[in-house]
């Protein structure tokens, strides 16, 4: 298992966050993480990754206990995009994207002519050349975003998790991003979670849905299997239809307004 969450609680306060929790999460799939608003994602993700620790229960990693992982380390196995995350400090786009190779450098080393590389494939790949001398502190709110994205893929982890990392992107930009990482799952098996608040981005991208409600997993399983007009009902209480679509080649929904 790339994870493993057994009875897993985890309570802000007095505040129950997250209860029950118990998944195994196989790697080299794509978790599309979907549920509606405060019912638990984004603290979930951050249990993934270690930046929140449950109060109960047990989360592993790769057959250990995720607590015995050292931050370097799982920032080594692990890269995270946040939802909102703010570049404020005037780093030039270039050092920004060198920051993703941290992990790997040895203590006081300056990043060397293997992360160099790593940092222009990613810029070539992701469009962000023409931005390299560019402060972060200049560029428009999606722009940040595309490079807080191109950011963890330089990390080039074997878990990625994206929490609504494309949400501020124009659709051009958010499909091609999507579109790297699912070319990096099929290529080298990496394991990639993804919150989506776009039922049908998440229909066309995940291999697997996992459905959260107030704190819990209400339900997961293959998209093809759980994507139903009776889950999202269950899940979000709307009224939808569900058909596989020829164009996009994936299942796609609509919904009665
Ligand atoms: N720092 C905090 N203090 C108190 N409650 C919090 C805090 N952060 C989150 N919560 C609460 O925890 C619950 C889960 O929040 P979380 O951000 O994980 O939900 P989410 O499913 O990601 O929501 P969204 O779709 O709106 O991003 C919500 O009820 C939220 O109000």
């Amino acid at each position: 298992m790339a994870f493993s969450m057994k009875d897993v609680h985890f309570a802000l306060g007095e505040t129950s966050i997250l209860e029950d929790i118990n998944i195994d999460l196989p790697p080299g799939r794509i978790y599309g993480i979907l549920g509606p608003n405060g019912s638990g994602k984004s603290t979930w993700l951050d249990l993934l990754i270690r930046h929140r620790v449950p109060q109960q229960g047990m989360v592993e990693y790769n057959g250990h206990p995720l607590g015995s992982y050292s931050r370097k380390q799982i920032s080594k196995e692990m890269a995270l995009v946040p939802q909102d995350y703010r570049l404020n400090f005037p780093f030039q786009v270039l050092e920004v994207l060198l920051m993703g190779r941290y992990p790997f450098l040895p203590r006081f080393a300056s990043p060397g002519s293997r992360d160099l590389d790593i940092v222009r494939e990613v810029m070539q790949k992701t469009g962000l050349e023409k931005f390299q001398d560019r402060m972060v502190t200049e560029l428009s709110g999606g722009e940040r975003q595309r490079v807080v994205f191109a950011r963890a893929l330089v990390q080039d982890t074997p878990v990625l998790i994206l929490d609504e990392a494309t949400a501020s992107l124009d659709i051009k930009h958010g499909l091609h991003l999507l579109s790297l990482v699912r070319q990096k799952n099929q290529q080298a098996r990496t394991t990639v979670f993804s919150v989506f608040q776009d039922i049908n981005l998440a229909a066309a991208f995940c291999s697997h849905i996992i459905f959260f409600k107030q704190g819990r997993i209400l339900l997961h399983g293959p998209t093809t299997e759980v994507l139903t007009p009776q889950n999202l009902e269950r899940v979000f209480d709307v009224r939808a239809k569900v058909y596989f679509d020829d164009y996009a080649q994936s299942t796609q929904v609509v919904f009665k307004v």
